[in-house]
């Protein structure tokens, strides 16, 4: 199991929790959608399994196998390693090219070969369908190929998990949809994916497991129609 939570309080500077008694799973592959309306904490759950935010209330918590009330910070670069995370707006470095993104993160989580780094680099970008962008400037793609890239950047050390908040919060119908299916194709080859999302049109058209942030409760309501339809209403009317 990637994520188990039980009865986990989630607080953000105040003394009420945003998201109370959570309990929370993830196994290998899965693809998890969470929805919910603005501020009803989708984010404050993704960021404490990115270690964003901590835990302190917890029958238990674990990530990646690893318990995570009072982690040590020590502990924290080598548990990200093992995921990659997404978010609405991609956050390249916008001062150099595609391949010095990658180049970047690569070097900065300890590979050294050149030819394994540069063919690391190729097999991500062909993986995303960028192969042509590797010289280009941030600024020189589109905001659907700025998100392929933030993607292949999250698989280059082939993770068990992607967090992506909110990835096609940017982007038109079309484009989300693609980036959604390139998620999908990813989470098919064992890597989990969790995306939080206002989408909830393609929920039908790309079928996973949907939590739903409401009411300071997460809820499971993945075949429960009418949960995912007060979720659509919910942003409709946000
Ligand atoms: N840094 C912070 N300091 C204080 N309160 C915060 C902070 N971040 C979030 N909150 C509060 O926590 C609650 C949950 O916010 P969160 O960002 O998790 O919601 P969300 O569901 O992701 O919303 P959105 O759809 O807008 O991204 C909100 O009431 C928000 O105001």
């Amino acid at each position: 199991m990637l994520i188990d939570y039980k009865n986990v309080n989630i607080y953000q500077h105040s003394d009420k929790p945003v998201l109370k008694n959570v309990n929370f799973h993830v196994d290998e592959g899965e693809f998890i959608y969470i929805i919910g309306r603005v501020g009803s904490g989708k984010s404050s759950l993704l960021k404490t399994i990115y270690f964003e935010l901590d835990i302190d209330e917890a029958d238990s918590a674990t990530v990646l196998d690893m318990n995570i009330t009072g982690l040590k910070r020590k502990y924290i670069p080598a548990l990200r390693r093992q995921m990659g995370i997404v978010f609405q707006d991609f956050q390249l470095l916008t001062d150099r090219t595609v391949e010095k993104n990658l180049k970047f993160v690569l070097k900065a989580t300890g590979w050294k070969n050149k030819k394994e780094i540069n063919n690391r680099i190729d097999e991500v970008l062909a993986d995303v369908g960028l192969s042509d962008k590797k010289d280009k400037m941030p600024h020189e793609l589109s905001g659907g190929e700025q998100q392929r890239i933030a993607i292949a950047r999250a698989i280059l050390n082939k993770p068990r998990l992607i967090v992506a908040d909110e990835p096609t919060g940017n982007l038109d119908p079309e484009t989300a949809s693609s980036i959604i299916q390139l998620l999908r194709q990813i989470s098919q080859t064992g890597t989990a994916v969790i995306m939080s999302t206002h989408n909830i049109p393609l929920l039908d058209k790309y079928p996973g497991i949907v939590y739903r942030c409401a009411d300071n409760q997460l809820e499971e309501v993945t075949n429960d129609f009418n949960k995912i339809q007060l979720a659509y209403d919910d942003d409709e009317t946000a």
